[in-house]
C-alpha cells in the first residue's frame, strides 16, 4: 500500500527518517489495534496518557499560532488546534467514560516519562526555533495517525473492538486535516528555507527533528503495551 500524500516536506522527512517510521507506523501496538488482539487494559492506560499527551500537543499548536508569520499559517495551526481540543479528545472521553473513567480523571492523570519526553521535547523545539523547527518536530503526531489510519482501515479485523480508533483516524475529517498541514508545512518551509527544501542548509536540522520526534512516537507505543 503506497503512502498517503501529505506534501512534499513530509515524504522528503519520511524517506530520511526510514527505519523509525517503520518502527512506529507497524508497532505491534499498531498491528495489535487493526486484528483486535490489544490487550483492552493497554488500549485504556494508553488512551488515558494519550488525553494528556493532547493538551500538550494543543498547547504546541497554539504556539504555532503565535509563530506564524501569515494569517494563512495562523488559520491553519488554530484549526488544528481546533480538530485537537474540539473532534480528537472526543474519542478519548467517550471511550474512557465507557470504561468508567470521568474526564476529570484524564485531566488529571500522572504522565508517564515516555509522555513528558515527547510533548515537552516538542514545545522546546518550537519555543528554541521558528515555525520549521516547530512544524518538523509536530509532523511524525499528525501526519504518522494518518498514514497508520489510512492502512488500518483498509486492512482491519472486520471485528476488531477498535474501529472508533481506526475511524477517527482513517476517517474524512482527520485525513482532511493531514493533507492541510502537510500543505501549510510545505508553504511554511518555502517561505522560510526555499522551495528546494533539502538543499537548504537548515534542511539536516529539521530532518533531525523530525526523526527524533519519530523516535519519541515509538516510545510513546512502548509505553502504551506496559500498562
Ligand atoms: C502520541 C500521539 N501521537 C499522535 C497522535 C495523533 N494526533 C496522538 N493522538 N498521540
Amino acid at each position: 500500500m503506497t503512502a498517503p500524500d501529505y506534501g512534499r516536506a513530509f515524504a522528503l522527512w519520511r524517506q530520511g527518517a526510514a527505519a523509525p517510521w517503520q518502527a512506529y507506523t507497524r508497532h505491534a501496538f499498531v498491528e495489535g489495534l487493526k486484528d483486535g488482539t490489544l490487550p483492552r487494559e493497554s488500549f485504556l492506560h494508553y488512551l488515558v496518557q494519550d488525553y494528556v499527551f493532547l493538551v500538550h500537543f494543543s498547547r504546541a499548536w497554539a504556539l504555532a499560532v503565535t509563530k506564524s508569520r501569515t494569517l494563512d499559517e495562523m488559520k491553519a495551526a488554530a484549526a488544528t488546534v481546533n480538530a485537537l481540543v474540539n473532534h480528537e479528545m472526543q474519542l478519548h472521553v467517550t471511550t474512557c467514560a465507557e470504561a468508567g473513567i470521568p474526564e476529570d480523571a484524564l485531566f488529571t492523570a500522572t504522565e508517564r516519562p515516555e509522555n513528558l519526553a515527547y510533548t515537552r521535547y516538542v514545545l522546546d523545539a518550537g519555543h528554541s526555533g521558528d515555525l520549521a523547527d516547530l512544524l518538523a518536530a509536530l509532523a511524525p503526531c499528525v501526519l504518522g495517525y494518518g498514514e497508520i489510519g489510512t492502512r488500518l482501515a483498509a486492512e482491519r479485523a472486520p471485528d476488531t473492538p477498535y474501529g472508533d480508533w481506526i475511524e477517527t483516524y482513517g476517517g474524512a475529517e482527520y485525513q482532511d486535516l493531514c493533507r492541510d498541514t502537510g500543505a501549510m508545512i510545505d508553504a511554511a518551509l518555502a517561505r522560510r528555507i526555499g522551495p528546494e527544501f533539502a538543499a537548504a542548509p537548515r534542511w539536516p536540522e529539521l530532518q533531525a527533528q523530525f526523526t527524533r520526534a519519530t523516535v519519541l512516537e515509538v516510545g510513546f507505543w512502548d509505553m502504551g503495551m506496559t500498562p
